[in-house]
Protein backbone atom coordinates (compact mmCIF):
# COMPACT_ATOMS: atom_id res chain seq x y z
CA UNK A 1 0.00 0.00 0.00
CA UNK A 2 0.75 3.57 -0.75
CA UNK A 3 0.94 4.46 3.57
CA UNK A 4 3.88 5.41 4.79
CA UNK A 5 5.31 2.67 7.71
CA UNK A 6 4.00 3.35 10.94
CA UNK A 7 5.97 3.73 14.21
CA UNK A 8 7.45 0.59 14.76
CA UNK A 9 7.98 1.82 18.34
CA UNK A 10 4.21 2.36 18.80
CA UNK A 11 3.26 -0.82 16.73
CA UNK A 12 6.34 -4.10 17.92
CA UNK A 13 8.01 -5.02 15.61
CA UNK A 14 5.93 -7.11 12.90
CA UNK A 15 5.14 -5.99 10.01
CA UNK A 16 2.39 -3.26 10.29
CA UNK A 17 -1.11 -4.17 10.15
CA UNK A 18 -1.28 -1.90 7.11
CA UNK A 19 0.69 -3.91 4.98
CA UNK A 20 -0.49 -7.67 5.80
CA UNK A 21 -4.21 -6.80 5.88
CA UNK A 22 -5.47 -3.52 3.86
CA UNK A 23 -6.51 -4.45 0.26
CA UNK A 24 -5.23 -1.36 -1.85
CA UNK A 25 -5.76 -3.06 -5.16
CA UNK A 26 -8.56 -5.56 -4.74
CA UNK A 27 -8.34 -7.39 -7.99
CA UNK A 28 -11.10 -10.34 -7.01
CA UNK A 29 -13.49 -11.47 -9.80
CA UNK A 30 -17.06 -12.39 -8.26
CA UNK A 31 -16.87 -15.31 -9.88
CA UNK A 32 -13.30 -16.22 -7.76
CA UNK A 33 -15.12 -15.40 -4.67
CA UNK A 34 -18.25 -17.11 -5.16
CA UNK A 35 -15.78 -20.27 -5.51
CA UNK A 36 -14.14 -19.42 -1.97
CA UNK A 37 -17.71 -19.18 -0.23
CA UNK A 38 -17.75 -23.00 0.27
CA UNK A 39 -21.15 -23.67 1.79
CA UNK A 40 -21.09 -20.19 3.33
CA UNK A 41 -24.16 -17.70 3.01
CA UNK A 42 -23.82 -14.11 2.45
CA UNK A 43 -26.59 -11.20 3.45
CA UNK A 44 -26.57 -7.97 2.61
CA UNK A 45 -28.27 -5.41 4.81
CA UNK A 46 -28.49 -1.28 3.80
CA UNK A 47 -29.79 0.28 7.16
CA UNK A 48 -32.48 3.17 5.63
CA UNK A 49 -34.39 6.04 7.15
CA UNK A 50 -35.82 8.27 4.63
CA UNK A 51 -34.14 7.35 1.72
CA UNK A 52 -36.76 7.23 -1.18
CA UNK A 53 -34.11 9.15 -2.86
CA UNK A 54 -31.00 6.84 -2.91
CA UNK A 55 -32.27 3.37 -1.73
CA UNK A 56 -33.56 1.70 -5.30
CA UNK A 57 -30.01 2.80 -6.68
CA UNK A 58 -27.98 0.95 -3.93
CA UNK A 59 -30.32 -1.72 -3.99
CA UNK A 60 -30.35 -1.92 -8.13
CA UNK A 61 -25.87 -2.21 -7.38
CA UNK A 62 -26.46 -5.30 -5.45
CA UNK A 63 -29.15 -6.93 -6.92
CA UNK A 64 -27.29 -8.41 -9.74
CA UNK A 65 -25.28 -10.64 -6.74
CA UNK A 66 -28.85 -12.36 -6.01
CA UNK A 67 -28.40 -15.88 -5.84
CA UNK A 68 -25.00 -15.98 -6.68
CA UNK A 69 -22.27 -14.17 -4.48
CA UNK A 70 -25.30 -12.91 -2.06
CA UNK A 71 -27.61 -15.16 -0.42
CA UNK A 72 -30.29 -12.44 0.80
CA UNK A 73 -30.67 -8.20 0.06
CA UNK A 74 -32.41 -6.90 3.15
CA UNK A 75 -33.29 -3.36 3.58
CA UNK A 76 -34.18 -2.67 7.18
CA UNK A 77 -36.34 -0.05 7.50
CA UNK A 78 -35.16 2.10 10.47
CA UNK A 79 -39.33 3.81 10.60
CA UNK A 80 -38.90 5.81 7.25
CA UNK A 81 -41.74 8.16 6.55
CA UNK A 82 -41.08 8.54 2.97
CA UNK A 83 -41.17 5.71 0.33
CA UNK A 84 -37.86 3.83 1.07
CA UNK A 85 -40.02 0.55 1.37
CA UNK A 86 -42.11 0.62 -1.62
CA UNK A 87 -38.89 2.19 -3.36
CA UNK A 88 -36.50 -0.71 -1.66
CA UNK A 89 -38.80 -3.07 -2.54
CA UNK A 90 -39.12 -2.10 -6.20
CA UNK A 91 -35.82 -2.21 -6.81
CA UNK A 92 -35.88 -6.38 -6.11
CA UNK A 93 -34.67 -5.98 -1.87
CA UNK A 94 -36.70 -8.02 0.96
CA UNK A 95 -37.87 -4.56 3.33
CA UNK A 96 -37.67 -5.71 7.29
CA UNK A 97 -39.18 -2.74 9.35
CA UNK A 98 -37.90 -2.36 12.67
CA UNK A 99 -40.57 -3.74 14.82
CA UNK A 100 -40.94 -7.09 12.66
CA UNK A 101 -37.43 -8.28 14.59
CA UNK A 102 -37.33 -8.94 18.71
CA UNK A 103 -41.26 -8.05 18.13
CA UNK A 104 -41.49 -7.25 22.45
CA UNK A 105 -39.26 -4.88 22.40
CA UNK A 106 -40.15 -1.03 21.37
CA UNK A 107 -37.62 0.13 19.14
CA UNK A 108 -35.35 2.86 19.79
CA UNK A 109 -34.39 5.20 17.25
CA UNK A 110 -30.95 5.14 15.85
CA UNK A 111 -28.43 3.44 13.57
CA UNK A 112 -27.31 1.40 15.75
CA UNK A 113 -30.40 -0.11 17.04
CA UNK A 114 -31.16 -0.70 12.72
CA UNK A 115 -28.32 -2.60 12.33
CA UNK A 116 -28.52 -4.93 15.41
CA UNK A 117 -32.24 -5.88 14.82
CA UNK A 118 -30.96 -6.80 11.00
CA UNK A 119 -28.34 -9.17 12.82
CA UNK A 120 -31.48 -11.21 13.80
CA UNK A 121 -33.53 -10.27 10.58
CA UNK A 122 -30.98 -12.36 8.94
CA UNK A 123 -29.53 -15.46 8.35
CA UNK A 124 -26.18 -15.41 6.48
CA UNK A 125 -23.01 -16.42 7.93
CA UNK A 126 -21.09 -13.08 6.59
CA UNK A 127 -23.33 -9.85 6.59
CA UNK A 128 -22.43 -7.09 4.66
CA UNK A 129 -23.53 -3.29 5.66
CA UNK A 130 -24.11 -0.90 2.97
CA UNK A 131 -25.46 2.86 3.55
CA UNK A 132 -28.84 3.47 1.80
CA UNK A 133 -28.16 7.31 1.39
CA UNK A 134 -25.00 6.62 -1.27
CA UNK A 135 -24.95 7.87 -4.38
CA UNK A 136 -23.73 6.78 -7.44
CA UNK A 137 -22.25 3.40 -5.60
CA UNK A 138 -20.14 0.76 -7.62
CA UNK A 139 -21.18 -2.55 -7.66
CA UNK A 140 -18.19 -3.88 -6.70
CA UNK A 141 -18.09 -2.67 -3.07
CA UNK A 142 -19.95 -5.70 -2.17
CA UNK A 143 -17.67 -8.03 -3.40
CA UNK A 144 -15.01 -6.17 -2.11
CA UNK A 145 -15.75 -6.33 0.86
CA UNK A 146 -16.42 -9.92 1.57
CA UNK A 147 -13.18 -10.60 -0.39
CA UNK A 148 -10.73 -10.76 2.74
CA UNK A 149 -13.89 -12.61 4.70
CA UNK A 150 -14.11 -15.37 2.31
CA UNK A 151 -10.03 -15.38 1.70
CA UNK A 152 -8.61 -15.63 5.50
CA UNK A 153 -10.57 -17.16 8.03
CA UNK A 154 -8.85 -15.47 10.65
CA UNK A 155 -10.63 -12.10 9.58
CA UNK A 156 -14.04 -11.16 11.55
CA UNK A 157 -14.53 -7.79 10.48
CA UNK A 158 -13.82 -5.94 6.71
CA UNK A 159 -14.20 -1.59 6.81
CA UNK A 160 -14.31 -0.01 3.03
CA UNK A 161 -11.80 2.70 2.81
CA UNK A 162 -12.50 5.19 -0.03
CA UNK A 163 -11.91 8.76 -1.75
CA UNK A 164 -14.84 11.46 -0.16
CA UNK A 165 -15.83 13.89 -2.10
CA UNK A 166 -17.82 16.48 -0.56
CA UNK A 167 -20.92 18.71 -2.13
CA UNK A 168 -20.39 22.25 -0.59
CA UNK A 169 -22.23 25.04 -1.66
CA UNK A 170 -23.69 23.20 -4.80
CA UNK A 171 -20.36 22.28 -5.93
CA UNK A 172 -18.95 18.75 -5.64
CA UNK A 173 -15.04 18.40 -4.44
CA UNK A 174 -13.26 15.40 -5.05
CA UNK A 175 -11.64 15.10 -1.93
CA UNK A 176 -12.80 17.12 1.55
CA UNK A 177 -15.60 14.37 2.81
CA UNK A 178 -15.96 12.17 6.14
CA UNK A 179 -15.32 15.26 8.34
CA UNK A 180 -16.48 13.83 11.51
CA UNK A 181 -14.13 10.89 10.33
CA UNK A 182 -10.74 13.32 10.16
CA UNK A 183 -11.93 16.04 12.67
CA UNK A 184 -12.57 13.94 15.53
CA UNK A 185 -12.64 10.01 14.81
CA UNK A 186 -9.27 9.20 13.26
CA UNK A 187 -7.06 11.71 16.10
CA UNK A 188 -9.63 10.67 19.28
CA UNK A 189 -9.01 6.59 17.93
CA UNK A 190 -5.38 7.35 17.48
CA UNK A 191 -5.59 9.60 21.12
CA UNK A 192 -7.18 6.60 22.92
CA UNK A 193 -6.22 3.21 20.76
CA UNK A 194 -3.37 3.92 18.76
CA UNK A 195 -3.24 0.06 17.35
CA UNK A 196 -6.32 1.11 15.30
CA UNK A 197 -5.03 4.23 14.13
CA UNK A 198 -4.30 2.80 10.62
CA UNK A 199 -8.21 2.25 9.97
CA UNK A 200 -8.94 4.58 6.92
CA UNK A 201 -12.79 4.72 7.61
CA UNK A 202 -13.47 3.41 11.00
CA UNK A 203 -17.03 5.07 10.67
CA UNK A 204 -17.69 3.90 7.06
CA UNK A 205 -20.87 2.99 6.68
CA UNK A 206 -19.77 -0.17 4.50
CA UNK A 207 -18.62 -2.82 6.02
CA UNK A 208 -18.54 -6.86 6.50
CA UNK A 209 -18.37 -9.07 9.63
CA UNK A 210 -19.15 -12.73 10.14
CA UNK A 211 -22.40 -13.90 11.77
CA UNK A 212 -19.62 -15.29 14.98
CA UNK A 213 -18.59 -11.69 15.65
CA UNK A 214 -21.97 -9.59 14.84
CA UNK A 215 -23.72 -11.93 17.05
CA UNK A 216 -21.68 -11.68 19.92
CA UNK A 217 -21.12 -8.50 20.45
CA UNK A 218 -23.71 -5.09 22.13
CA UNK A 219 -24.06 -2.81 19.51
CA UNK A 220 -24.20 0.30 20.47
CA UNK A 221 -26.64 3.62 20.28
CA UNK A 222 -26.92 5.78 17.46
CA UNK A 223 -24.11 6.53 15.60
CA UNK A 224 -21.61 4.87 17.60
CA UNK A 225 -22.31 1.74 16.69
CA UNK A 226 -19.21 1.91 14.04
CA UNK A 227 -16.65 2.55 16.43
CA UNK A 228 -17.91 0.06 18.93
CA UNK A 229 -17.77 -2.81 16.46
CA UNK A 230 -14.63 -1.58 15.47
CA UNK A 231 -13.07 -1.67 19.40
CA UNK A 232 -15.02 -4.98 20.04
CA UNK A 233 -13.33 -6.32 17.36
CA UNK A 234 -10.05 -5.39 18.47
CA UNK A 235 -10.29 -6.26 21.73
CA UNK A 236 -11.68 -9.40 20.63
CA UNK A 237 -9.50 -10.71 17.81
CA UNK A 238 -6.83 -8.12 17.91
CA UNK A 239 -5.68 -6.43 14.83
CA UNK A 240 -5.42 -10.02 13.15
CA UNK A 241 -8.97 -10.23 13.31
CA UNK A 242 -9.88 -6.74 10.80
CA UNK A 243 -9.22 -6.17 7.54
CA UNK A 244 -9.74 -3.09 5.43
CA UNK A 245 -10.08 -2.84 1.78
CA UNK A 246 -9.76 -0.19 -1.14
CA UNK A 247 -14.02 0.37 -2.65
CA UNK A 248 -12.46 3.33 -4.65
CA UNK A 249 -15.10 6.36 -4.14
CA UNK A 250 -18.05 6.73 -1.81
CA UNK A 251 -20.28 9.52 -2.59
CA UNK A 252 -23.08 10.23 -0.23
CA UNK A 253 -25.80 13.31 1.44
CA UNK A 254 -23.56 14.94 2.97
CA UNK A 255 -25.30 16.70 6.31
CA UNK A 256 -24.84 19.89 7.77
CA UNK A 257 -22.36 20.51 10.88
CA UNK A 258 -24.87 21.01 13.02
CA UNK A 259 -26.27 17.45 12.49
CA UNK A 260 -22.19 16.06 12.29
CA UNK A 261 -21.81 17.88 15.90
CA UNK A 262 -24.66 15.55 17.15
CA UNK A 263 -23.45 11.96 15.39
CA UNK A 264 -19.97 13.10 16.78
CA UNK A 265 -20.77 13.69 20.45
CA UNK A 266 -22.71 10.09 19.90
CA UNK A 267 -19.59 8.57 19.00
CA UNK A 268 -17.03 10.38 21.78
CA UNK A 269 -19.27 8.30 24.11
CA UNK A 270 -19.40 5.49 22.57
CA UNK A 271 -15.36 5.54 22.63
CA UNK A 272 -14.61 6.45 26.02
CA UNK A 273 -17.34 3.70 27.59
CA UNK A 274 -15.38 1.18 25.34
CA UNK A 275 -12.10 2.77 26.75
CA UNK A 276 -13.06 2.45 30.31
CA UNK A 277 -13.18 6.65 30.72
CA UNK A 278 -16.19 7.96 32.34
CA UNK A 279 -18.42 10.29 29.58
CA UNK A 280 -20.59 13.36 31.50
CA UNK A 281 -23.03 11.78 29.70
CA UNK A 282 -24.51 15.70 29.00
CA UNK A 283 -25.76 15.91 25.58
CA UNK A 284 -24.46 18.69 23.13
CA UNK A 285 -26.09 22.32 23.19
CA UNK A 286 -25.80 23.90 20.42
CA UNK A 287 -25.70 28.00 19.72
CA UNK A 288 -27.89 28.09 16.77
CA UNK A 289 -27.51 31.94 14.97
CA UNK A 290 -30.67 34.22 14.30
CA UNK A 291 -31.38 36.95 11.73
CA UNK A 292 -31.24 39.53 14.22
CA UNK A 293 -27.28 38.28 15.29
CA UNK A 294 -28.12 36.53 18.82
CA UNK A 295 -27.78 33.01 19.34
CA UNK A 296 -30.93 30.61 20.61
CA UNK A 297 -29.48 27.80 22.58
CA UNK A 298 -29.94 24.16 21.15
CA UNK A 299 -29.50 21.27 23.51
CA UNK A 300 -29.63 17.50 22.11
CA UNK A 301 -29.95 14.79 24.63
CA UNK A 302 -27.38 11.90 24.17
CA UNK A 303 -28.70 8.79 23.63
CA UNK A 304 -26.06 5.99 24.86
CA UNK A 305 -28.11 2.84 25.75
CA UNK A 306 -26.56 -0.74 24.09
CA UNK A 307 -28.23 -3.63 22.95
CA UNK A 308 -26.73 -6.57 24.52
CA UNK A 309 -25.60 -9.51 21.52
CA UNK A 310 -27.76 -10.18 19.44
CA UNK A 311 -27.69 -14.35 20.36
CA UNK A 312 -28.17 -13.48 23.89
CA UNK A 313 -30.95 -11.38 23.09
CA UNK A 314 -32.73 -14.26 20.81
CA UNK A 315 -32.02 -16.67 23.97
CA UNK A 316 -33.54 -14.49 26.78
CA UNK A 317 -36.26 -13.75 24.50
CA UNK A 318 -36.75 -17.29 23.07
O1 LIG B 1 -31.70 6.32 12.70
C1 LIG B 1 -31.11 6.04 11.65
C2 LIG B 1 -30.10 6.86 11.10
C3 LIG B 1 -29.49 6.49 9.91
N1 LIG B 1 -29.87 5.35 9.29
C4 LIG B 1 -29.24 4.97 8.00
O2 LIG B 1 -27.86 4.74 8.19
C5 LIG B 1 -27.14 5.10 7.03
C6 LIG B 1 -26.04 6.09 7.39
O3 LIG B 1 -26.61 7.18 8.06
P1 LIG B 1 -26.19 8.69 7.80
O4 LIG B 1 -27.00 9.54 8.67
O5 LIG B 1 -26.20 8.93 6.34
O6 LIG B 1 -24.71 8.69 8.35
P2 LIG B 1 -23.44 9.47 7.76
O7 LIG B 1 -23.60 10.91 7.85
O8 LIG B 1 -23.18 8.89 6.44
O9 LIG B 1 -22.32 8.98 8.86
C7 LIG B 1 -21.17 8.15 8.76
O10 LIG B 1 -20.78 7.91 10.10
C8 LIG B 1 -21.75 7.21 10.87
C9 LIG B 1 -21.20 7.06 12.28
O11 LIG B 1 -20.16 6.15 12.34
C10 LIG B 1 -22.04 5.87 10.23
O12 LIG B 1 -23.09 5.26 10.96
C11 LIG B 1 -22.45 6.06 8.77
O13 LIG B 1 -22.64 4.81 8.18
C12 LIG B 1 -21.36 6.81 8.07
O14 LIG B 1 -21.62 6.97 6.73
C13 LIG B 1 -28.16 5.70 6.05
O15 LIG B 1 -28.55 4.71 5.13
C14 LIG B 1 -29.33 6.07 6.95
O16 LIG B 1 -30.59 6.06 6.30
C15 LIG B 1 -30.83 4.51 9.84
O17 LIG B 1 -31.13 3.47 9.28
N2 LIG B 1 -31.42 4.88 10.99
O1 LIG C 1 -17.97 9.82 7.97
C1 LIG C 1 -18.03 11.02 8.28
O2 LIG C 1 -17.06 11.64 8.67
C2 LIG C 1 -19.40 11.68 8.21
O3 LIG C 1 -20.30 10.80 7.59
C3 LIG C 1 -19.40 12.97 7.46
O4 LIG C 1 -19.11 12.72 6.14
P1 LIG C 1 -19.07 13.93 5.05
O5 LIG C 1 -18.13 14.96 5.54
O6 LIG C 1 -18.59 13.24 3.80
O7 LIG C 1 -20.48 14.43 4.91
Amino acid sequence: MNIPDPNPAALGTQAPWSHTHAWDRPAWTVEELVAAKGGRTVSVVLPALDEEATVAGVVGSIRPLLGGLVDELVVLDSGSTDRTAQRARVAGARVVARDEVFADLEPRPGKGEALWRSVAATTGDLIAFVDADLVDPDPMFVPRLLGPLLLDPQIHLVKGYYRRPLREAGALLDDGGGRVTELMARPLLTALKPELGEVIQPLGGEYAGTRELLASVPFAAGYGVEIGLLVDTYDRYGLAGIGQVNLGVRAHRNRPLTELAVMSRQIIATLLGRCGIADSGVGLTQYLPRDDGSFVPHPVELTVAERPPVAEAARRLG
